[in-house]
């Protein structure tokens, strides 16, 4: 806290909400609104900012450049929430904790345009001023003009030096504010991937992914689908192409439109294909998918196994996400099951098994803008129980000499490491070295498990081993 600057007003207390029937004053900016009422919206009814934001854009007929900007306002405030807290807090003489969360999030949205993008401070301080003093009255927007001129005073790196842990004393802590990313997940990275790349790990979470494809084997070549989609060759799935990050709905291509391809992250592609690639004697044509659901890599085995003459067994607990293996599979020599994969009251003796489990998703942050902030380190320890409790299902239901791939798109060591030494210590079985299943992949560290980075390899963080029965 500086005490040399004044402290702004205390804010009123929350006022009961807006009568609907309000007018939306001339001088609200219906750019900034939507942002705002999407920060809103992500917090109280826990929806995601990605699925809230365009029916609003479409309803208010905001387009073009304008909805770029509140693209751009929208996720990045949602991202960036941690830094921007902490920001708000050192200018409000009350705390977060007491302030009504719409007035929280206007600012929020406020203090963004300030730190990070090159709105003119003026035009970011009253655009935040008239949506408070809209949705909640002018003594709470003597306040928010209060704080957010006092947030205008310094720049994001003045701010990051003001309000993150010293460096030197904390690196973790300093990296997490300045990154917006809660501690305990950057403690995660840090844990996997030691300090030194920290830093990019970090900041790949902020970057837009590049959209990759696969070309289902037997349809169409990786080759054919890039001429056709104006993408690239991805550099190691034999099955991929990469498409410029925002290169317009994936979903509207023809060849994905026709089922040719499909919407799949290239990590996701590469776990996959490590299953195929262990030698097995013997029989080789019963698959099983254990946690199947909405069916992307399900999609990719089903094409490569029906093309040997096999079969895979695709297994989800919830119903409506088994419909979406159903159609993901359509075609393909595999059966859906609606069941849990720790039961699911199938016949053992699998060639190979894929356990993709549940997992806390710390590898996927930069596909939703507030997912960072959603997870709490008290969500790990049922995580890990029904990863193990997954694992351990899947290798009783494998043949002696066939193969199991155990993949998380996490990075964190609990889910990850921590899961495959205590159910091979438990069951015996033999880890791989899941390096030797990833062809040209570089940068894969010390084995015996594969952990896969977005600023390394581009791809998702998956992580993947493999072990023999
Ligand atoms: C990481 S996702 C799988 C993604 C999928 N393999 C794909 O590539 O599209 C994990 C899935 O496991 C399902 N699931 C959760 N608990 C399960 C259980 N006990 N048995 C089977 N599936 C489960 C979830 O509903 C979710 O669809």
């Amino acid at each position: 806290m500086n005490d040399r600057r004044r402290r702004p007003n205390r804010p009123p207390k929350a006022r009961p909400p807006q009568r609907k029937s309000t007018p939306r004053p001339v001088d609200v900016d219906p750019v900034r609104l939507v942002a705002v009422e999407t920060l809103r919206a992500v917090r109280e009814r826990d929806a995601y900012a990605n699925l809230a934001l365009p029916p609003l854009l479409k309803q208010r007929r905001i387009s073009g450049r304008d909805a770029g900007l509140a693209t751009e306002l929208t996720y990045g405030a949602c991202r960036a929430r941690g830094l921007l807290d902490a920001v708000i807090d050192e200018c409000s003489n009350r705390p977060l904790s007491e302030l009504d969360p719409k007035l929280l999030d206007a600012l929020r949205v406020g203090a963004y345009q300030l730190l990070r993008t090159r709105i003119p401070a003026h035009a970011a301080v009253t655009s935040t001023v008239d949506i408070v003093r809209f949705e909640n009255g002018s003594k709470v927007s003597g306040f928010a003009n209060a704080v957010m001129r006092r947030v205008a005073e310094l720049d994001e790196a003045e701010w990051v030096d003001k309000v993150a842990p010293d460096r030197s004393k904390d690196p973790v802590g300093y990296l997490a504010m300045k990154h917006a990313h809660p501690r305990w997940i950057a403690q995660a990275f840090a844990d996997a991937l030691g300090l030194d790349e920290l830093e990019d790990a970090l900041a790949a979470d902020d970057a837009r992914p590049a959209v990759h494809l696969t070309a289902r084997p037997g349809e169409i070549s990786s080759d054919e689908l890039a001429a056709i989609t104006g993408g690239d060759p991805a550099p190691y799935s034999p099955y991929g192409v990469r498409l410029e990050a925002g290169a317009g709905d994936p979903g509207d291509l023809e060849p994905v439109q026709e089922g040719f391809a499909s919407v799949q992250d290239e990590g996701s592609q590469l776990v996959s294909l490590a299953l195929t690639r262990p030698a097995v004697e013997g029989s080789d044509l019963r698959w099983l998918d254990l946690c199947a659901g909405p069916g992307g890599k399900a999609a990719l085995l089903g094409s490569l196994v029906t093309l040997d003459g096999g079969t895979l067994d695709a297994v989800e607990q919830a119903k409506h996400r088994a419909e979406l293996v159903r159609k993901a599979t359509e075609g393909l020599s595999v059966e859906v099951h609606v069941g849990d994969g720790r039961e699911p009251g199938l016949e053992p003796g699998f060639d190979r098994v894929l356990v993709d489990a549940p997992c806390t998703g710390l590898g996927a942050l930069r596909r939703r803008p507030e997912a960072r902030w959603r997870r709490g380190p008290e969500d790990v320890g049922d995580l890990t129980r029904l990863q193990r409790e997954l694992l351990t299902s899947a290798i009783g239901l494998t043949r002696p000499g066939g193969v199991v791939a155990y993949v998380v798109c996490s990075p964190h060591l609990p889910e990850t490491e921590g899961v495959v030494a205590d159910v091979v210590r438990r069951t015996g079985v033999t880890q791989l070295d899941a390096r030797e299943h990833f062809p040209d992949v570089p940068d894969l560290g010390d084995g015996p498990g594969v952990q896969l980075w977005p600023h390394r390899h581009g791809t998702d963080a998956m992580y993947c081993a493999l072990l023999r029965v």
